[in-house]
């Protein structure tokens, strides 16, 4: 099977990749899997041999997940594999704001040593006076794997935590401190925070989530985290809050030129999960869905598909991604037998408007029923494993 890559996926997941299966190469064509981390696909024209696409990351903004719904290709991401990472950046950004170490060091930096620097340091350091972060209060928009780190990490640096996500998972609530606060509206956030870090997907909902309303309601000298992605923020609005001194930082993963070199934005160049443990973690996890799924139709951490497993009986098996509509299982289950065919085992389940069905057959002889299976509508996409 070919596997295309769109971006450097780490070895330690690429090895875990059968070479008698698998080829990975950025130049394979017509791809059966893609591993993606950041690049856009959203003008890839895809194959009909493509089944999977996994983002080893969190984030699928890139990828355009209703056209592959459409083309029965199944979208993976790699949950929390790199939540640690963006944690701790988040605290370096967070630091850079509250000690303003960025303009000190450059100072520093302009020092040529002829001087007495000591003096010279001793004299000038109260220029880059700042604040301690222990004893503020620090709101968390989106309580998933990086809000929940963020949020409990906040308590051990003494901070008071506002935590805000109305679809909270369970998971995520045991996971999260009893001592962060619930935050039962965004307004009731803004209005106590003196930081306020972002941890939502980019989405038709979240997009320009904190705009010029949000920011009016915040705290005077507020900052801005945001490690989620730009287009949460309507940067022309923290502009203006910048300018007009109602903000003091807006510290951002994302640059771009609306925001480079503005006063007060303090700009990473979308190092969040720019480490070699989380992109191991990430790429391990890629690859180990990918594997799974294109060798047994196992689905684990889909956008589109919900989790399926089941472990292999029968000759072969057959997978339709398919249309959540009435009628499906028994056209399936009766092209089949219509074709002599017994089935050995057969699971099915749907996540809002797309199901997925896995059947165990006791025969490898299947091209005639894979091509009737494939004529079904609604039936998207059918492989024989
Ligand atoms: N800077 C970087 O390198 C990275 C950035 N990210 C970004 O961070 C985002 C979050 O990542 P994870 O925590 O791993 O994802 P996650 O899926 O574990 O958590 C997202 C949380 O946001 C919540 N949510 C969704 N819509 C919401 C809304 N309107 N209001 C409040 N909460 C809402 C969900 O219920 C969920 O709990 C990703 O979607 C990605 O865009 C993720 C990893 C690395
Ligand atoms: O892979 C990367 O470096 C970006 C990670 C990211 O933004 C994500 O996982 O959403």
């Amino acid at each position: 099977m070919n596997i295309k890559l769109y971006n450097k996926i780490s070895n330690k997941g690429l090895s875990r990749l059968d070479k008698s299966l698998y080829t990975c190469s950025e130049d394979v064509e017509n791809p059966d899997g893609i591993l993606v981390r950041s690049a856009k696909l959203h003008d890839i024209e895809f194959n009909k041999e493509l089944k999977a696409i996994v983002r080893a990351g969190a984030g699928v903004n890139n990828i355009p997940i209703d056209r592959c719904s459409e083309a029965g290709i199944v979208v993976f991401n790699t949950p929390g594999a790199n939540a640690n990472a963006v944690k701790e950046l988040v605290f370096a950004g967070m630091l850079l704001s509250a000690r303003p170490v960025f303009d000190a060091m450059s100072w520093v930096e302009t020092l040529n040593g002829d001087e007495d620097v000591a003096t010279l340091v001793e004299k000038e350091k109260s220029k880059f006076v700042g604040n301690e972060i222990r004893g503020k209060k620090i709101g968390i928009i989106g309580l998933g794997a990086i809000g929940i780190k963020v949020a409990n990490l906040a308590l051990h640096f003494g901070m008071e935590v506002y935590g805000y996500d109305p679809y909270i998972s369970i998971d995520a609530a045991w996971q999260l401190s009893r001592k962060v606060h619930y935050a039962k509206t965004l307004d009731e956030l803004y209005e106590k925070c003196d930081y306020i870090s972002i941890h939502v997907p980019l989405n038709g909902k979240t997009k320009n989530m904190i705009n010029d309303d949000a920011i009016a309601k915040m705290k005077d000298n507020v900052c801005i985290l945001n490690f989620a992605r730009g287009g949460l923020v309507d940067e022309d609005a923290v502009c203006t809050a910048l300018d007009e001194g109602r903000m003091k930082n807006y510290v951002c993963d994302f640059p771009n030129g609306n925001i480079l070199h503005k006063k007060g934005v303090i700009c990473i160049p979308h190092l969040g999960a720019s480490t070699p443990e989380s992109e191991d973690n990430c790429a391990i996890m890629a690859a180990d869905q990918l594997s799974d799924f294109l060798e047994n139709g196992n689905i684990l951490n889909s956008i589109n598909l919900p989790n399926l497993t089941l472990d292999r009986s029968g000759e072969a098996r057959i997978t339709c991604f398919h249309k959540n509509t009435p009628n499906m299982i028994a056209q399936i289950s009766q092209t089949i037998s219509g074709e002599g065919i017994n089935i050995e085992n057969l699971i099915n389940k749907s996540k809002d408007e797309y199901a997925y069905t896995m059947v165990d057959v006791n025969s490898k002889s299947l091209d005639a029923v894979i091509a009737k299976l494939d004529a079904v509508d609604d039936i998207l996409k059918v492989t024989q494993l």
